[in-house]
């Protein structure tokens, strides 16, 4: 398969963000919605859907395995559970384009079935490490082919008959520890997981949601196998890893003052805010609540000046996702900006840290990556031409960059924003970036 270069972003510089807006929902409860309501007993309903081509894959995925899922409509989805041994074979191997998520976690979900079953994926996919799911659940009983470098596609043997397990991660993924987790349903005994630090953790709180009791304590999570879901509802939440963009758009462009409403602000998922707050960003949080489990706020961001910063090691699991953008906002600061500890990022969609830091010199700014991070030094952005190696993140981050430059950017290999956000394009020239999609 040959990678598509089908779309072009084209941003004119300039401009300021106004106004209220929502991002679609989130993504990583989007594909568990899915995944547990799958399992469950009963008739999940979810609403607040990402429907991207991410969350789409895993849904494809289940009614490829027998489970009967219909979209009332877009964004709303109804699951009729099968219960945790109700899968079916599917007829061809499961394709999963883009989503590491879908890869990760549903290979713990398939070691516990009785039936073969092989995971494939896009090129970026098929570049990306397994080892760190295959070897843990290979301990456990499961039995794995990968290709020879513990890359997908995954062929996962049926009805190894798993064993729980007490594992400490030597790294701090919250894919690795959902995937864990879920197999761990299908173990005997119990299954403990111990993090190196903490991550996003709405695994453990959906489980629970659907009724299955989880132990935790400090940097351990356990539970035993052999229980039951029971079907529930789910709202999901606006993602904040899509709403970062905004945010840091807002901070950068003077005049700005935005509000994103509905965002899921999870304690392990708001690296992105403390980050930025550190850098001197006005941010304030309004009508805070809790919605299905998962604390939610409507977020306002007003322009203000930023400030270079080293970035605590701490949060880095915290922003994971949202380092693309952060990087522009450290391009648009005043000083220095210092990222260490975040070697993950070389093994995301695309190698996030050389990929910034290409793109950053290719705009004028001074971008010097390091083997777990990188060092930004604030200057003018100017305009120029983006390669995104089609990583949906880097494709959004630098059209925000556009608010600061001097000069056009245009980025290419940007069909893969539809991954994690299908409407960027739209909401970004709502909230006021004047930026053109091309096809390419
Ligand atoms: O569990 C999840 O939903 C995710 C975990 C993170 O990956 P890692 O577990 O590899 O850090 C993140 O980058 C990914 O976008 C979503
Ligand atoms: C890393 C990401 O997702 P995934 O691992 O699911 O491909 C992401 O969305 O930035």
């Amino acid at each position: 398969m040959t990678m598509t270069h089908s779309k072009r972003f084209i941003v004119q510089a300039g401009g300021q963000l106004r106004g209220e807006h929502r991002v679609p929902g989130d993504k990583s409860i989007s594909h568990r919605s899915i995944m547990l309501g799958a399992l469950a007993e009963g008739t999940t309903h979810v609403s607040g859907f990402l429907e991207g081509e991410d969350t789409l894959a895993t849904l494809a995925a289940f009614q490829a395995m027998g489970v009967k899922i219909t979209r009332p409509s877009l964004e709303a989805v109804t699951i009729e559970g099968v219960g945790l041994h109700g899968l079916k074979a599917p007829a061809q191997a499961l394709y999963l384009g883009n989503s590491g998520t879908s890869m990760r976690l549903m290979s713990g979900i398939l070691a516990g079935q009785s039936f073969s079953v092989e995971m494939t994926g896009d090129p970026s996919l098929s570049r990306r490490p397994m080892k760190r799911v295959t070897v843990p659940l290979a301990q456990m009983g499961a039995k794995i082919d990968t290709a020879e470098n513990g890359t997908p596609p995954l062929k996962i043997h049926a009805g190894q008959g798993l064993q729980g397990i007490d594992y400490t991660m030597p790294i701090a993924s919250a894919q690795v520890k959902s995937c864990l987790l879920l197999a761990g349903l299908y173990a005997k005994g119990m299954t403990c997981i111990t993090e190196p630090a903490p991550t996003r953790d709405h695994t453990e709180r959906m489980l629970r949601g659907f009724g299955y009791p989880i132990q935790q304590a400090g940097d351990k999570v356990c539970l035993q196998g052999g229980g039951r879901l029971q079907a529930t509802d789910i709202e999901v939440p606006a993602d904040i890893s899509s709403a970062a963009f905004f945010m840091v758009g807002a901070s950068i462009a003077a005049g700005s003052d935005i509000i994103l409403k509905h965002v899921g602000i999870n304690p392990t998922r708001i690296g992105v805010l403390n980050i930025l707050r550190l850098m001197g960003a006005k941010i304030t949080l309004l009508n805070e609540r809790e919605i299905g489990g998962e604390p939610v706020a409507d977020i306002r961001v007003q322009a203000s000046p930023l400030k270079g910063i080293r970035i605590p090691v701490d949060q880095v699991p915290l922003a994971i996702d949202e380092f693309p953008a952060i990087f522009i906002a450290a391009a648009c600061a005043e000083g220095e900006t210092i990222l260490t500890d975040a070697e993950e990022l070389r093994v995301k969609e695309s190698d996030r840290i050389q990929v910034m830091a290409d793109g950053l010199l290719k705009l004028g700014i001074s971008a010097q990556p390091t083997p777990d991070g990188i060092v930004i030094k604030g200057g003018q952005l100017q305009g120029g031409i983006i390669d995104s190696h089609g990583d949906h993140r880097i494709a959004m981050s630098f059209t925000i960059a556009g608010l600061r430059a001097n000069g056009t950017i245009e980025i290419e290999d940007c069909a893969n924003v539809a991954t994690s956000f299908p409407t960027f394009i739209q909401l970004a020239q709502t909230a006021g970036i004047q930026v053109q999609e091309q096809e390419a």
